[in-house]
């Protein structure tokens, strides 16, 4: 293990104010299963939006569901209008850019959102498709050989940790 720990607190403060800059009061936040929904509840609480976040999750439409089919991928719950929505997808770390290709197929399945865009609280560099966060508390260049783990500390609390893979 790297020495390299984020503070994900100290990130989630940064996502806010990112957050905060590209909200309008009718944006909706839609958090990515399952690194991400907890991020979009917090956030909906903190910037005073009304109603509900929803969650989307990316195992319909993954690239590889023919060898992974429907393993551990999460719901996808979106409480509110999807045609014609403001919507502001979160998720925990971007890397390939892949589960976000996923994502806006799926969010697709449920409307034609009016415009969507993307807050992440690191961006880990490692792209294989044209997609960009409109917002990263921070920005890392990991090599594949390694990932970025979400560790929970005893009050269950978490921070982010770069883990070699095996
Ligand atoms: O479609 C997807 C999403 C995440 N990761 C993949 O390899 N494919």
């Amino acid at each position: 293990m790297s020495a390299l720990a984020l503070n994900a607190e100290a990130l989630y403060q940064e996502l806010l104010r990112g957050a905060r800059s590209l909200c309008q009061t009718d944006t909706r936040l839609v958090g990515i299963t399952s690194g991400g929904a907890w991020l979009a509840q917090r956030l909906q609480r903190d910037l005073g939006l009304a109603g509900e976040s929803g969650q989307v999750s990316s195992v319909m439409h993954r690239d590889d569901y023919a060898q992974r089919g429907l393993s551990a991928g999460g719901q996808t719950s979106l409480p509110f209008e999807v045609d014609g929505a403001d919507i502001l997808i979160l998720d925990d770390v971007l890397y390939t850019g892949r589960t976000i290709r996923a994502v806006l197929n799926e969010l697709f399945d449920y409307g034609r959102p009016a415009r969507v865009q993307l807050a992440v609280l690191v961006d880990r560099g490692g792209r294989q498709l044209p997609v960009q966060a409109d917002y990263a508390a921070a920005r890392v260049a990991l090599p594949e050989t390694q990932s970025l783990a979400l560790a929970r500390d005893a009050e269950g609390w978490f921070s982010f940790e770069v883990e070699n893979k095996a």
